[in-house]
């Protein structure tokens, strides 16, 4: 579970502080499938950047199965979040020299993992997203689509305790959007997978169980679908 209290981020921009995150008190269950809605600048991408322990709240707390990632010193956040956390980003963000399977496998390498445990992992990954056929691709022989699904084995390959995605159909058009989201969706049911994703995407929006919408860095809704009531 994680578990987010009294949250806070205020960011100066100039003599002007701005309250990004506005305290701010969450909790995410295993398992969940969440999106987090707001407009523009309500605090989405500071939101998750403190959930995944990119970025340091002003204050407040934030616990992953009681382990206080706020209190944890840098160099044991770092292999916290390596181990624990999954990320999926807007642009993608695969290092373009790696091929697809490269890709995937650089972060269990990370972990200290065996070239054959790295390889036999980021393959059956790399075929359950879809993309069997190109292992060996590097990113720029692959569509938005594909590159997004790259992104998603990545972020599964470390086995996180939760996986994380700003955006992550921004750049993609319907047919990638809903092949993604069937995908996030299949890793959710079957492997209990907890997502948690920004997005402005109605399509996006529609599929989640659960949507937090923000403004102005606070949560003003928090809604169950109805399917999962
Ligand atoms: N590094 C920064 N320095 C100063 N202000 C920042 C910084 N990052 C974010 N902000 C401000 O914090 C507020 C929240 O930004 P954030 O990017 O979290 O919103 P968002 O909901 O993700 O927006 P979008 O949907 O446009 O991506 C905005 O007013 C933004 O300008």
């Amino acid at each position: 579970m994680i578990k987010v209290t009294d949250l806070y981020k205020t960011y100066m921009q100039g003599q002007v502080p701005v309250h990004a995150v506005n305290g701010v008190n969450l909790e995410f269950k295993k398992g969940e499938f969440t999106a987090i809605v707001g407009p523009s600048g309500c605090g989405k991408t500071t939101l998750l950047n403190m959930l995944g322990g990119i970025d340091s709240p002003s204050s407040g707390k934030i616990e992953v199965d009681g382990i206080s990632l706020t209190e944890l010193p840098s160099s044991e956040l770092i292999a916290f979040r390596r181990d624990n956390i999954g990320f999926v980003f807007q642009d993608y963000s695969l290092l373009p020299v790696l091929t697809a399977k490269e890709n995937v496998e650089f972060v269990m390498q990370l972990q200290g993992r065996s070239d054959k445990e790295c390889e036999a992992r980021a393959t059956s990954l790399l075929q359950e997203v879809g993309l069997g056929e190109k292992l060996d691709s590097r990113p720029s022989k692959l569509s938005g689509g594909q590159q997004q699904r790259v992104a998603v084995a990545r972020a599964l390959a470390p086995k996180p305790k939760f996986v994380l995605a700003d955006e992550p159909t921004a750049n993609l058009d319907s047919k990638s959007t809903a092949d993604l989201l069937d995908i996030m969706e299949r890793l959710n049911k079957e492997e209990g997978i907890t997502f948690i994703f920004s997005t402005h995407d109605q399509r996006v929006i529609d599929k989640a169980h659960r949507i937090v919408k923000l403004e102005d860095g606070k949560v003003v809704e928090d809604i169950k679908a109805m399917s999962v009531q």
